[in-house]
């Protein structure tokens, strides 16, 4: 784990220090607090020095940096190929630093989903990858593991040239967390067993985990290279085939990822990646012959995935919604770490985090103090072209994702909440916009109840424990938190009292492979990570049978 200090909060990826430690994938827990056209180092700890200049908010960003890797992969893959579409169209990739297309890929229907899913199911039916030892299992996973560390800044680099995130903080941080999951699941090859029952009777009883069989994994845009180690290394480990689709967004990483597994020695079938729209992930969830379909998106389509399940063939589901997370500020903390850790908790990815602390409640007596700070952070966050060294925010994922987080700023403004700083776009080229705070804010605002998705920091103001509970806990979602306090009392207290799925203390964003990962309510429900994933891939069948003279039951 990140270890905490005062001064130096949370801060494992931040890139606006002058040095930055990083973690060892094979230690796999990280920090990420760190630093359409739609609709249309392996090896042990590292060091790395990041120089950065303080860029102006409202300045012009520059002509957009080359990527230091060129796109190879925009076919589908299926059966360990790649290959075009049936129909032969493509879909144009946009850069969000130019706003212009930089590539095409190929644009999967349902005739290509059937194609995909028919692989997958030969692989599951009739090819070795459930058959084979669970330990044989886990040296393909281990070796994908390997060649996913020696092409981590070429997969990072796709995320960004796809969506913005910082190359930086992607290679150093997400990078590593994603592979840490498929060493971590690979550990689970051999391990993911039933159990013996005891009886009431003269029987034998015994439970089976058997895989499930063909996998639908459908990913957003704005974590795909992690997102989809959270889906398809638990998947893998317990013998399932898979067919997945990433976002619009951001297709290019899982094409070198499928490669990569398929280089590794992942059966034909194993893992199959279709690129499109929403239509393609449709098919995907209403598909009869897909066994179970798990995703990660917003709340308004993870409904109609649910949906298209249930009115399919009843595959399981499981959902990662969206979050509108408290990041609760009580008046003993230690105000250096909690101004850091919710600067990062709301900023980092440019707000586009289901876990975002996105409802930043601070205690009255600090209520000023903190406004203040807050302030100063934000207008010193360096905004710019993420493949830049020392850039901290790059631009939104997509023109929807821009013009959605202006709404809610121009909504901020409407409603009556004090603009602090930012508020603005931050040159005319691309989808850039200015950290933005907002303080006053009051519970029945938008940007208080809505998921925005964006750099926009709500500030809350709150007198005692039990108020920061209810109105905490006063929102459809339920997925994070954060507690910032030296009151061990109030920490048990809130922390037991909270309905989220994951509550940080005294840190933010700290992410371990064994920790599990999901919401309540409207945030969705099943776990990822940790050995409680396992059951999302997993049957399980109970075997009884009679049996002689047992000397106990
Ligand atoms: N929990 C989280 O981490 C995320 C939350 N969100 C929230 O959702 C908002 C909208 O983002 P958006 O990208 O539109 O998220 P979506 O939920 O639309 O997209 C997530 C994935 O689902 C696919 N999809 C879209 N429609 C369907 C459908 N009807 N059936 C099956 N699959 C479908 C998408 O495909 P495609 O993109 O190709 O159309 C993408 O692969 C964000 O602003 C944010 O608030 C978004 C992403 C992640
Ligand atoms: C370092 C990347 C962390 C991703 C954490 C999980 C995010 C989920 C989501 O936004 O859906």
């Amino acid at each position: 784990m990140a270890a905490m200090s005062k001064g130096a909060p949370a801060l494992g990826l931040a890139l606006k220090t002058s040095e930055v430690k990083h973690q060892d994938c094979s230690s796999s827990s990280a920090n990420f607090s760190s630093s359409s056209t739609r609709r249309r180092s392996r090896s042990g700890v590292g060091r790395v020095s990041m120089h950065c200049r303080a860029v102006l908010a409202t300045e012009q960003v520059e002509a957009p940096i080359k990527s230091p890797f060129p796109v190879q992969y925009t076919k589908l893959f299926i059966n360990n190929s790649f290959v075009d579409s049936v129909s032969g169209k493509t879909f144009p990739s946009i850069d969000p630093r130019s706003e212009e297309v930089a590539v095409e890929v190929a644009q999967a229907a349902a005739e290509d989903v059937d194609r995909a899913v028919k692989a997958a199911r030969k692989a599951f039916e009739e090819g070795p990858w459930p058959r084979m030892p669970g330990c044989e299992r886990a040296g393909i996973m281990n070796r994908i593991a390997d060649l996913l560390d020696e092409h981590k800044d070429e997969l990072s680099a796709l995320d960004t040239l796809n969506m913005g995130k910082v190359y930086d903080m992607a290679r150093l941080g997400e990078a590593p967390l994603a592979i840490g999951l498929f060493r971590y699941y690979a550990g689970w090859c051999d391990k993911a067993q039933g159990m013996t029952l005891p009886t009431n009777g003269p029987f034998h009883a015994y439970t089976l985990h058997e895989p499930i069989g063909v996998v639908g994994s459908i990913l957003p845009w704005n974590a795909p290279f992690y997102l989809l180690a959270m889906k398809v290394a638990p998947a893998l480990a317990c013998g399932n085939t898979i067919v997945l689709k990433p976002a619009q967004q951001s297709p290019l990483s899982a094409l070198l990822i499928a490669k990569l597994a398929a280089e590794a020695g992942l059966p034909d079938g194993v893992l199959n990646v279709v690129t499109g729209y929403g239509d393609t992930g449709m098919h995907i969830a209403s598909h009869m012959d897909v066994d179970k379909v798990a995703f990660t998106g917003s709340t308004q389509v993870g409904r109609q995935i649910m949906q298209a399940a249930a009115q399919s063939n009843l595959k399981p589901v499981n959902l990662e919604l969206g979050g509108k997370s408290p990041f609760i500020i009580f008046g003993d903390a230690d105000m250096d770490a909690a101004v850091e850790s919710a600067h990062q908790a709301i900023f980092y990815n440019q707000g586009q985090m289901c876990v975002a602390g996105s409802r930043t409640f601070v205690h009255e007596s600090v209520y000023d103090e903190y406004l203040e700070r807050a302030k100063a952070r934000a207008e010193k966050r360096v905004v710019g072209d993420p493949f830049k060294p020392g850039v901290e925010q790059g631009p939104q994922a997509d023109e929807a994702q821009f013009n959605k987080v202006m709404s809610y700023i121009r909504a901020g403004k409407d409603e009556g909440a004090r603009l602090i700083t930012g508020g603005e776009r931050v040159g005319s080229k691309g989808y850039y916009i200015q950290p933005t705070i907002f303080s006053d804010v009051q519970d029945d605002m938008k940007i208080c109840r809505e998921e925005i998705f964006g750099p926009v920091m709500s500030v809350i103001k709150f007198k005692t424990v039990e108020e920061v509970i209810q109105r905490s806990n006063q929102s459809e979602y339920g997925l994070g938190a954060t507690v910032m306090s030296k009151n061990v009392d109030i920490i048990n207290t809130v922390t037991r009292s909270l309905k989220a799925g994951i509550v940080w203390v005294n840190t933010y964003g700290i992410l371990t492979p064994s920790a599990p990962f999901g919401g309540y309510k409207s945030s969705g429900f099943g776990r990822e990570n940790g050995a409680y994933a396992l059951a999302n891939y997993q049957q399980v069948k109970s075997v009884i049978m009679p049996i002689c003279n047992p000397p106990y039951l």
